[in-house]
């Protein structure tokens, strides 16, 4: 309104001028002084508007976004790699911003403008209205066929982004290796290639826009002197009065810059649709072949029957494996790296859905339960565990309260109190980026502490205890044996006969099936395959064997 209110301003304004009107004159002095209030105003108003609403936008998006991927089931997840998701909450959000939320914006605010504009031209003078609006329309066209060829390079630049980010997270975390090996030159050609190539990337996508606007600018400049020469032809002719001309010339840019910016930010919207597309699939909830919605109880046992499961076609990793897991029994599950130990209990989480057979919890498959509350029931310790930048409180309770005596039973049977006392401020001591203030086996401990302090019925420790010195590795799992109601899988390769007797069962896999069954003792009277395999494990290991004591577990780490 106010674009429009300035045509006839300027109208009335030489209209006076060139009749000599004064009284017309100074009331629109007075008009102008309240034009440029108004205006003052409106423009503040507005473009706080604007920018309130692209803040919004992105905030709500990179919500959306971030509560997708958190909330994605294991298997979903690890589909992507981590670097593609922070990529996506970065690097894809600018260009979502810069792209297509401002763009759109624009369009919305220059399109209102345009109609005002086009109405009143016609008002003024139907021919030049019509005359312009034919030849602005015939020339959107143009650059609004750019948009596509723009969508392939933006997405292309997203990947590279994406790529990127990856390069960069693996070369910093590889900064050990890349500096004990002499990596560095090789590490600076990588990136500066790949920082090359994202620079070509980003220009090719930059080339096309550029053609867009410099077609947007010609079109604004020719129709504009197109429209004083028309306008001129009529003042001469008296068909129309010079401040008439004024007016239109100052409509005909309100009219023409309207569509110069859309011109340039509908290629550019439609170029950063296939990175909004991606955005908006990641925000979606993943379709997840665990979709029951059962309790689970696990009151009694776990049964995987006839399980066969393969990471690729033809080389099962699992394959036909029967086996009972009894609620609060304690296992060891042994045999050669790669047989399938892991992916046997990652199977048990959740985290892979195309396998054959069933997993049975208290007779119910896994896919007919609810699997984040079975997830509630287990924990699963690996060699790498994970810490949050935070304190070791932190780290163990995860912020949840908890009594006075299940805090201390959780730090002395995981071991957390014996290294307590080393650090600067106990439970309060910060844990560092990843861990990385602690040793391996400090993390460990807390990693159990975690489990041990929210009684979770199932506990796996893969390797979990490995990378703690011998005697506190036997007594955090002696402790952990004692406790009655916790059912516990134990991988290891360390073959302690004096612990290995107090497990309800060893379970000996071989090629992705058990091959043996039976307690440590009747397993090694057997004479048979773990036997064998425990002799040479143990003769491999046998530098490093320590005699560990046999401590009395003290009666309050016991559930
Ligand atoms: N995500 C994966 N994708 C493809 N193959 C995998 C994946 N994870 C494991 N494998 C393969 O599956 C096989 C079994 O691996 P798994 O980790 O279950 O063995 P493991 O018995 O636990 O070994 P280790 O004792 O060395 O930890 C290996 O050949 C491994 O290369």
């Amino acid at each position: 309104a106010l674009t429009i209110a300035a045509a006839v301003i300027l109208e009335n304004i030489l209209n006076a001028v060139t009749s000599g009107n004064w009284e017309l004159f100074t009331t629109m002095i007075g008009v102008v002084a309240a034009y440029i209030v108004v205006l003052l105003v409106v423009a503040v108003c507005g473009a706080l508007v604007e920018k309130k609403l692209i803040v919004n936008t992105i905030r709500d998006l990179r919500t959306d976004v971030q509560s997708g991927i958190i909330s994605r089931d294991t298997e979903n997840y690890r589909k992507t790699n981590t670097a593609d998701y922070l990529s996506a909450l970065t690097n894809d959000m600018t260009i979502v911003e810069e792209n297509a939320v401002m763009p759109f914006l624009n369009t919305i605010q220059y399109a209102i403008i345009f109609v005002m504009a086009a109405v009143t031209l016609f008002v003024y003078s139907p021919l030049i209205g019509g005359i312009m609006l034919v030849s602005l329309v015939l020339m959107y066209l143009l650059p609004a066929s750019l948009g596509k060829p723009i969508g392939k390079r933006q997405e292309a630049y997203s990947t590279g982004l994406s790529l990127f980010t990856m390069k960069l997270k693996d070369q910093f975390s590889g900064y050990d290796v890349i500096r004990s090996y002499r990596l560095t030159d090789r590490a600076k050609k990588d990136f500066s290639s790949q920082n090359d190539e994202l620079a070509r990337k980003k220009f090719a996508v930059s080339k096309l826009l550029s053609f867009s606007e410099g077609i947007a600018a010609v079109v604004g400049a020719a129709s504009q002197i197109g429209t004083m020469l028309v306008a001129g032809f009529l003042v001469l002719n008296g068909q129309m009065t010079a401040g008439a001309l004024l007016a239109i010339l100052q409509l005909a840019g309100a009219f023409v810059q309207p569509v110069a910016v859309i011109m340039q930010c509908v290629p550019q919207i439609q170029g950063a649709m296939p990175v909004l597309e991606r955005l908006k699939d990641l925000s979606r909830p993943a379709p997840s072949a665990f979709t029951g919605t059962d309790e689970p109880k696990f009151e009694k046992d776990i049964r995987f029957e006839n399980l066969t499961f393969a990471y690729s076609e033809d080389q099962p990793v699992i394959s036909q494996l029967d086996l009972t897991l009894e609620k609060g029994g304690k296992y060891a599950l042994v045999g050669e790296s790669g047989c399938g130990k892991s992916t046997l209990m990652s199977l048990l989480g959740g985290e892979h859905s195309a396998y054959s057979g069933a997993i049975r919890i208290d007779g119910t498959e896994l896919r007919e339960l609810a699997i984040d509350q079975l997830l509630g029931k287990m924990s699963t310790i690996h060699q790498g565990v994970y810490l949050f930048d935070d304190t070791i409180e932190y780290n163990i309770g995860l912020g949840r309260t908890y009594r006075e005596e299940q805090w201390q039973a959780a730090l002395k049977t995981s071991g957390v109190a014996k290294f307590l006392d080393q650090t600067d401020s106990g439970l309060a001591t910060r844990a560092g980026e990843m861990g990385s203030k602690l040793s391996g086996g400090q993390r460990q401990r807390i990693a159990v502490a975690r489990a041990l302090i929210e009684q979770k019925p199932l506990l796996i420790l893969d390797e979990g205890t490995s990378a703690v010195d011998v005697q506190t590795a036997y007594d955090i799992e002696s402790a952990l044996l004692e406790l009655d109601d916790l059912t516990m899988v134990t991988i290891t390769h360390n073959l302690r006969p004096e612990l290995f007797s107090r497990y309800d069962a060893i379970l000996f896999m071989r090629e992705g099936r058990i091959q043996e069954i039976g307690t440590f003792d009747s397993l090694v009277e057997q004479q048979g395959a773990f036997a064998s395999f425990q002799r040479l494990e143990n003769s491999s290991q046998a530098p490093e064997q320590v005699e560990v004591q046999q401590h009395e577990i003290p009666t309050e780490s016991r559930h």
